[in-house]
């Protein structure tokens, strides 16, 4: 394994370095957004603080930007509206920034589940109700087999049995949903809390656009935009594009902002005066956009607000928020100019949104179909790769690759996000050979083979099937070639590969090019003819595991260059830290919707609830009858760690199921041609862990079990997606303990069914027992390792250590083990279950 000449400074390991860099890269990004906060909140308040100092007018009016620095502040305020607020950055709000659509179209008395912008809304219901989701399970295993041998099916939510009072913490989410939001508790006024939430809803509902201004606002309470529903509703557009219209026109955001510190705006001129713009011309501005004026839509200063901004007035930020230079003004031409550019811009953010908006009805209304009427030969991609898609049988293209195959050949950076097993790799494929071959055509230094194109995936088994699927779509181009650079392999090989045959197209796992590019100088001045940079299952990449690893791979990568980053998942931190690779000016495409069913129609969802004591026996029970149901059965079974994974197959294997593993403690050679043989088989089982939940094409895989809670709800979905894909049907099973029904809170908008459990007669339990029985000892001691670790870095489960341990010992009865193993010393510090009761420590 590795191979490769990574040396860890300090002596230390692989895994105490590994650890370090997560450690470090949390650090970094706790401290970013702090940071981003305090320069937020600082803006905020110099702004406030600069219009209520004497003779505040007078210096307006002489430097109407008080920011000054090197951002100045409306810049700043302009940069950060930018971001949150362009169209497809919704999912960038925060939960307490309120319901992101209209509130029209959310009666409240409509069930959570119909709901255009999903959970969001169910967070407010559920504090409107003071209900909480179901905490189904009972304590005690054996009295639970009784109980819910024959349960009927009934439908999650609904409040099925009674919650376990101690593991009532573990429904943190649901308490933080709860949580009004922070600018609401801030408020200063009075009024029933329905009022106010009434009040939010109305004014979100209204111009969400606005909000980032919120925290600053001091005249939150008598503010128009906090007026009920219907009020607020008549002061909206007035027709479906005027409101499109309206929600792009950040012109306006700027400006209310503005007027909310007492200042006034002037469109894309931030840092200049704005005195002498006649109301006409602030008419003509938006007048043309059909959206509000100003003072239809703005309140006068409330009482409250003086109050508000003296408290807050003094906070000093002193002369490094002055601005030095006064700007000249630009003439009324240019402004004319600016606005048509504009328009220009809002028409063409409205068409794009019109085009994905109808592609993605379409899409929805064909019940799912993967694919468009348009082909490959019309989406201006070289004749030759037409042929080898032709020859791949591909000849339609799917949704995602119609939506973004045009941006991505436009050169602009993308962040796309598509449901699995819907053709991401080959949307992104194409524009990287399109792309290689533009830069072919110019490259005349034959000296140095640049690398035009790399692609990178979290994972070896990723990475040598992206590297497959390239092959494919390059076999009529001469010249041009693709390899992949994984660790797991001898470092000296990968080496001499790359210097053998040069390639154009890299695709590679983080890790392994990060070892080339700081050990091989020459490897470095390859990379410095990129023009492509792919991030596939970005949001993984981009993750804390990964994200240090990415940041230096991005820093020796030259800064002129088109990323492309593809996902069917993009929470929204990862929107933010997107920003780490991606260019200001990036296209999001979301085929998915925002609101919408994040995972594939036609897979069936269903989640079992069993005390840990049975798991392995319900997972022999499930395989067995679908193996019954379906000739052709391919199934997945996830479990939560490498070592359990190993266990499951040892059990699984001795039970004489025809069953294979793969997981990061198997050699590459070994996973590899393992992921091989379950590609071109069926009547097989695979049992992994979340080396397999990301990207890998298994074709037909007819049902995915997933053991235990995933990680979070993004690894959910990844590891269901390997199931129904290309529009096909599936199945899929989430096998939770009561205590792990906490996680089901995370999914609440997808649809996932309780199902009935199967009864398990004495004889097959026996049989089980049997099997678990022949399990060697270290593996059994190393799985109960494993599984403690994995919770513990599950906050929902690890933040009560006696409890974790508790549990832990539950989960050591389930394989065998009477006394929970000892752990090492140091082990337990550094999870924290020193002097845990229940945990014992090695002498
Ligand atoms: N235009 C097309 N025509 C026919 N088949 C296609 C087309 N595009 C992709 N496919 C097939 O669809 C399957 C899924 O594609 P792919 O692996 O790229 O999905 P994905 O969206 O990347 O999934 P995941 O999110 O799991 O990574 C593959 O078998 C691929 O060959």
């Amino acid at each position: 394994m590795g191979g490769g000449p990574r040396t860890f400074p300090g002596g230390l390991s692989k895994w105490q370095y590994k650890r370090m860099h997560e450690k470090l890269a949390r650090q970094k990004q706790r401290g970013l957004l702090r940071h981003e906060k305090q320069l937020y909140l600082a803006r905020l308040r110099s702004e406030i603080r600069a219009s209520h100092l004497p003779g505040a007018a007078d210096a307006a009016a002489a430097s109407p930007d008080l920011g000054g620095g090197p951002t100045s502040s409306r810049a700043h305020i302009r940069a950060l509206a930018d971001r949150f607020l362009r169209p497809g950055a919704e999912d960038l709000w925060n939960e307490d920034d309120g319901p992101l659509r209209r509130a029209k179209t959310l009666p409240r008395t409509q069930p959570a589940r119909s709901l255009p912008s999903g959970a969001r809304i169910v967070d407010w219901k559920q504090m409107d109700s003071g209900k909480k989701p179901s905490q189904g399970g009972s304590g005690d295993w054996k009295d639970w087999e009784e109980l819910h041998v024959e349960q009927p099916r009934v439908r999650r939510g609904t409040g099925v049995g009674g919650s376990e009072p101690r593991l009532a913490a573990f429904n943190t989410r649901r308490e933080y949903g709860t949580v009004a939001p922070w600018w609401w508790q801030w408020s200063s006024g009075s009024g029933t809390p329905s009022q106010r939430k009434e009040a939010s809803f109305g004014f979100f509902g209204l111009k969400r656009c606005y909000s980032v201004m919120h925290p600053c606002s001091p005249h939150r309470e008598s503010s128009p935009t906090l007026m009920p529903l219907g009020a607020s509703q008549s002061t909206g557009a007035r027709n479906g594009k005027e409101t499109s219209l309206a929600m792009f026109n950040q012109e306006r955001l700027y400006s209310v902002a503005a007027r909310r510190f007492g200042q006034k705006w002037r469109p894309d001129s931030s840092d200049e005066d704005d005195d002498g713009i006649s109301t006409a011309k602030r008419d003509l501005r938006f007048g043309k956009f059909g959206a509000p004026r100003e003072e239809e839509s703005e309140d006068d200063e409330p009482r409250e607000a003086s109050t508000i901004r003296r408290k807050w007035s003094t906070a000093a930020l002193r002369n490094c928020d002055m601005k030095k230079d006064r700007r000249a003004l630009k003439s009324y031409e240019e402004e004319s100019n600016d606005l048509t550019g504009r328009i220009q811009e809002l028409r063409e953010e409205i068409r794009n949104r019109e085009v994905l908006g109808a592609e993605r009805r379409r899409y929805e209304s064909r019940g799912e179909s993967l694919f468009t009427s348009k082909r490959f030969d019309e989406c201006g991609i070289s004749p030759l790769t037409v042929k080898a898609l032709t020859d791949a049988g591909y000849v339609q293209t799917t949704v995602v690759q119609e939506a973004a195959l045009p941006i991505c050949l436009e050169g602009k950076d993308v962040l796309v996000k598509a449901k699995t097993g819907t053709g991401k790799s080959a949307a992104f494929l194409l524009p990287a050979i399109e792309s290689v071959l533009n830069a072919m055509k110019s490259h005349t230094n034959h000296r140095v083979s640049p690398i035009f194109a790399l692609v990178l995936c979290p994972t070896r088994e990723l990475a040598v099937q992206v590297t497959a699927e390239a092959n494919v779509l390059l076999k009529n181009h001469q010249g041009v070639g693709v390899q992949s650079l994984i660790g797991g392999t001898r470092f000296k090989l990968d080496q001499r590969r790359l210097e053998s045959d040069p390639c154009q197209i890299l695709v590679a796992t983080p890790g392994r090019l990060l070892d080339h590019i700081e050990n091989r100088s020459s490897f470095s001045v390859r990379l410095m003819g990129l023009k492509l940079l792919v991030l596939d299952e970005a949001d993984h990449l981009l993750d804390l595991g990964f994200r240090k690893d990415i940041e230096k791979i991005a820093d020796s990568l030259p800064r002129q260059r088109q990323t492309l980053l593809f996902s069917a998942t993009v929470p929204k931190e990862v929107r933010r830290v997107s920003q780490l690779v991606l260019n200001r000016d990036h296209v999001f495409v979301d085929t998915v919707g925002l609101g919408a069913v994040e995972t594939p129609i036609k897979v069936q969802q269903q989640y079992l609830v069993v005390p840990h004591e049975l798991h392995f026996h319900m997972v022999h029970r499930l395989l067995r009858e679908h193996i019954d149901q379906e000739v052709n059965y391919k199934v997945i079974v996830f479990c939560s760690t490498a070592m359990v994974t190993e266990f499951m197959y040892i059990m699984l294997r001795d039970l004489k199921l025809n069953v294979r593993e793969i997981h990061s403690r198997k050699p590459q050679l070994y996973r590899t041609r393992i992921s091989e043989e379950f590609r071109d088989s069926s009547r097989l089982i695979l049992v992994t862990s979340d080396v397999s939940a990301r990207g890998l094409n298994y074709p037909d895989v007819t049902l995915v079990i997933q053991v235990g809670v995933p990680p979070g709800r993004e690894h959910y979905i990844h590891r269901l997606g390997r199931t129904g894909r290309e529009g096909k049907s599936g199945k899929g099973i989430l096998l939770i303990a009561p205590w792990e029904e906490y996680f089901l809170n995370e999914i609440t908008d997808l649809p996932i069914e309780k199902a009935q459990v199967p009864h398990i007669d004495q004889e097959t339990k026996q049989k089980v027992d049997d099997s678990i029985k022949i399990v060697d000892m270290s593996i059994k001691e190393a799985a109960y390792h494993a599984w403690l670790g994995y919770y513990n870095s599950i906050a929902d489960v690890g933040r009560d250590k006696s409890m974790l341990a508790d549990l832990a010992s539950r989960f050591c009865v389930s394989i065998g083990v009477e006394k929970p193993p000892a752990l090492y010393r140091k082990t337990a510090l550094k999870m924290g279950l020193k002097d845990v009761p229940g945990i014992r420590i090695r002498k």
